[in-house]
């Protein structure tokens, strides 16, 4: 695992806008295409909005194709949408070709959409070549990862796939990647940033194992690599730097 941490937010997304880059320009060196999962929620926007402006000429963006790790169980015009954000912020920007863009079907219902989700992505990677090239994730500041939120059913995956997740407080669904598909991947990249993730980034990487109270414990890349992008907010309550 590797954690790198900057000054400030605009540090860390410059940086991860480079680090996804660089992973998605070896990928189409070596094999033509290269595959992402996008995270939502609150962080990411700013990365999606900087790749766009930023990094227009320096990715051969039609070999691109975009899975998203997780989604609101929300129409695609909701505001809560991790489509509709990501499509304003890049593919829009960026006139991504929409057969490459795999977004979650959620006029379905949550189990029927998660299940159809797991066979989209089962159809598009090879047999002998299995994951994704680069999966983003953010951290909540409960220790959710992807939608893999404190004790949901979903943290007992032991086989990859996609499921839904209900959320008692919320009364909401979220359709997720489970761990053992996130885990499958080539790079995995942490997008952490603000102090309102200090005490979950400590509890993630230097507590005593639990899952069920600290999800993004469960994210450890099998044959992968993994690195944190934060920032010093974020990384103040980490003893071990
Ligand atoms: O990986 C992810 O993490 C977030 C939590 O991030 P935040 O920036 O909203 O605090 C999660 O909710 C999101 O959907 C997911 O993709």
């Amino acid at each position: 695992m590797e954690l790198n941490i900057f000054n400030n937010e605009n540090e860390v997304l410059a940086a991860l806008a480079a680090h996804f880059v660089k992973v998605a320009n070896e990928a189409i060196a070596a094999k033509g295409k290269f595959s992402v999962a996008l995270s939502g929620g609150s962080s990411p926007k700013k990365l999606y909005e900087l790749l766009a402006s930023d990094y227009e000429d320096k990715l051969e963006w039609d070999k691109v194709y975009f899975f998203f790790g997780d989604e609101r169980n929300v129409p695609q015009t909701d505001k809560d949408s991790n489509y509709l954000m990501a499509k304003n912020a890049l593919f829009a920007p960026l006139l991504i070709d929409p057969d490459h863009i795999f977004p979650v079907d959620t006029s379905l219902e949550p189990k029927e959409a998660a299940a159809k989700y797991q066979e989209v992505i089962e159809d598009f990677f090879d047999e002998d070549e299995l994951s994704f090239d680069l999966v983003l994730l953010g951290l909540g500041d409960n220790s959710h990862t992807a939608s893999l939120f404190p004790f949901t059913p979903v943290l007992h995956d032991r086989l990859p796939g996609v499921s839904e997740v209900f959320l008692p407080d919320q009364n909401v669904y979220r359709i997720t990647m489970n761990a053992p598909l996130i885990n499958e991947a080539k790079q995995i990249a942490f997008l952490v940033y603000g102090e309102g993730k200090a005490v979950a980034v400590h509890h993630v990487l230097e507590d005593d194992e639990d899952i069920e109270e600290y999800p993004a414990q469960l994210i450890e890349p099998i044959v992968g690599e993994i690195e944190w992008f934060m920032d010093i907010a974020a990384a103040a309550l980490l003893e071990n730097i």
